[in-house]
């Protein structure tokens, strides 16, 4: 399981404070949406020269224009982009394929997604890559648990969990063993922010 730091309504100081403290702690730096929003690719450029060594995500959150915006990400240095899956299914066999042409990766965000079908679906349309995602808005009245696992239980597909993943939480996760766990504000608004994203790769580390 491999750890992923999100970037979230941050400013551009903070998000590389934030990698260069807990670098030797997270597998993934994920530039958050709003942070792409903020300041553009340039971010992500950037974030890809400071640290070449770690995997990058642009979390692009494409649903149109598949084709431009997943070789926006790519060619500023993201290893990984973020289509929705409620995207057309052109606009995800786009992505799929310009990643595919670049040796890169595409995750599908389910943001939104309550039916097993809906993955299913994803799957046969050649999808290999998902992300669990209870949305900040979500987070407001639910919270993160076995209800989302089940979505993707069967299918094989590579899995990341995000939304609200804390220290707390995780004994909700780790028995699922998603491949990539994404935690934003967990480790961003703690009071030490390398001792929280340290406390949380020993967590995942340890649990075998
Ligand atoms: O994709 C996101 C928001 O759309 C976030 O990256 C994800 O939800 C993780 O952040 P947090 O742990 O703060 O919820």
């Amino acid at each position: 399981m491999k750890l992923q730091l999100a970037l979230d309504r941050l400013d551009w100081e903070t998000c590389f404070a934030l990698v260069e403290d807990t670098s030797d702690a997270i597998d993934i730096i994920e530039i958050g949406t709003g942070v792409i929003k903020e300041y553009g690719m340039e971010i992500v450029r950037q974030m890809r020269k400071a640290f070449p060594r770690h995997t990058l995500l642009a979390d692009m959150k494409i649903c149109d224009a598949g084709k431009h915006e997943a070789r926006q990400a790519f060619a500023a240095g993201a290893d990984i982009a973020t289509v929705m899956a409620f995207a057309p299914a052109a606009t995800i066999a786009e992505t799929l394929s310009v990643a595919s042409q670049e040796g890169k990766e595409m995750m599908v965000d389910l943001l939104g997604v309550d039916k097993t079908e809906q993955v299913k679906a994803l799957k046969e349309q050649g999808v290999s890559f998902v992300g669990l995602h209870l949305g900040k808005d979500e987070q407001q009245h639910k919270q993160l648990g076995q209800g989302l696992f089940q979505l993707v239980e069967g299918t094989g597909l590579k899995t990341a969990i995000a939304g609200g993943v804390t220290v707390e939480s995780l004994p909700v996760i780790l028995p699922y063993r998603p491949d990539v766990i994404i935690v934003g504000s967990g480790v961003t608004k703690a009071e030490k922010p390398k001792e929280a994203a340290m406390h949380i790769k020993k967590r995942i580390a340890s649990s075998g």
